[in-house]
Parts: structure tokens; C-alpha cells; sequence
């Protein structure tokens, strides 16, 4: 009997639609019944997703390649609790404001974990849960938001095309290019749900 073989990266990222409770943040937020969404619907969204080696990301060459396919030339860590990140409390509340980039967010969780929740084209929050290994790109003008889930702590490479932008437009920011090209390109378009993650 024939088998379906697993996508090695859902053991380090999982996505789902997200409940409308006001509880904790930290906490999951499953719809009842759960409601998983793939990966390859996640690249749907324009959101790319990969399974890296995070105990030895110095020495990976598939991190080496992903780097110059795509120009990620710029790499630091952002270490998400309170004795390693200044102004933590601010910080954490401006993550989880609704906003965008003009340029992609690209994250790698080297140790511990956490959720980025995107938007789908109907406005509906996606939970994708990201943990030591995973890498995503959320695309240029995707409303999205950070929150730590209840193990408190990520320690997460940020990567880059040049010289870094931080910037968060918190919504409503439809007026910028990158979000008009965002929903023309993955919202509004003909074929918008046929893009493919390059490295699936
Ligand atoms: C885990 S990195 C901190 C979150 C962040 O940088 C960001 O921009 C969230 O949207
Ligand atoms: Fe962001």
C-alpha cells in the first residue's frame, strides 16, 4: 500500500486559522475543529518556508545557497526575551501590532520558537508556528504580527537584501507600493494561488 510522504518541514513549521478569542496571545488559538493549512498554501500567500540545520547554520550549505539564490547578503540575531532585548516590553508589543514591511521579513529560528501570523485573502488570521529549524519569508506588504508562544524565547537570524530596513507600517498602510503590488500580485490577480515555494 502506497504512502504519502511527509513534508519534512512541518516538523519544525505549522500553520492554522486562528480562533477570535482574547486570550493570551502566547497560547495557540485553534479554531474548534483545528484547521491546519499547508505549506504549499502558505507560498499561496507568498509566504516560503524551510527546514534548516539550526545546530550548525555557520557550516550549511543550503543556507549558503538559499543566501546567494536570493541575495540575502545582510545577517544578524534578534534574541526575543527579557535579559537580551532592550526596550523588551515595547518591543513585544509592537510585534504583535498588525503591520507591514516594504521589503520581505525573513526569519530563521535557530533555538526556541514562536508564532507570525499572516493574513489570508480574506482577512482571516493564519498562525504559523515556527520552531528551531524553521526559516519563512513573509513577502514585501503582507499584513502580518509576532508574538512568543508560551516557551518565552526565540533567538532568530534576520536576514536581508543590503543594508537593513526594520521599518513597520502599522495597518492601515494600503497606499504604499509594496502593499499594492502585494494584493495585485497574490490577493487580486488571475493565477494569485499558484505560486510555488522554490525550495519545496
Ligand atoms: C523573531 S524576530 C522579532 C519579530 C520581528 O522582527 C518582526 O518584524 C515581526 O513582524
Ligand atoms: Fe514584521
Amino acid at each position: 500500500m502506497g504512502s504519502i510522504a511527509k513534508d519534512p518541514r512541518e516538523d519544525v513549521i505549522q500553520a492554522w486559522y486562528m480562533d477570535d478569542s482574547d486570550e493570551d496571545q502566547r497560547l495557540p488559538h485553534h479554531r474548534e475543529p483545528k484547521e491546519f493549512v499547508s505549506l504549499d498554501k502558505l507560498a499561496e500567500l507568498g509566504v516560503l518556508s524551510w527546514r534548516l540545520d539550526a545546530d550548525n547554520y555557520e557550516t550549511d550549505e543550503e543556507l549558503k545557497k538559499i543566501r546567494e539564490d536570493r541575495g540575502y547578503s545582510y545577517i544578524d540575531f534578534c534574541e526575543v526575551c527579557p535579559e537580551k532585548l532592550p526596550n523588551y516590553e515595547e518591543k513585544i508589543k509592537n510585534f504583535f501590532e498588525e503591520h507591514l514591511h516594504t521589503d520581505e521579513e525573513i526569519r530563521y529560528a535557530v533555538a526556541g520558537s514562536g508564532y507570525f501570523d499572516v493574513r489570508d485573502v480574506n482577512e482571516s488570521w493564519i498562525r504559523v508556528w515556527v520552531k528551531k529549524g524553521g526559516m519563512i519569508v513573509l513577502p514585501a506588504g503582507i499584513y502580518h504580527r509576532f508574538t512568543l508562544d508560551s516557551s518565552n524565547y526565540i533567538k532568530a537570524m534576520r536576514l536581508f537584501v543590503g543594508d537593513p530596513i526594520w521599518t513597520p507600517y502599522n495597518r492601515p498602510h494600503d497606499h504604499l507600493p509594496a502593499r499594492q503590488e502585494y494584493v495585485e500580485t497574490f490577493v487580486n490577480a488571475d493565477g494569485a494561488g499558484l505560486a510555488v515555494n522554490a525550495a519545496a
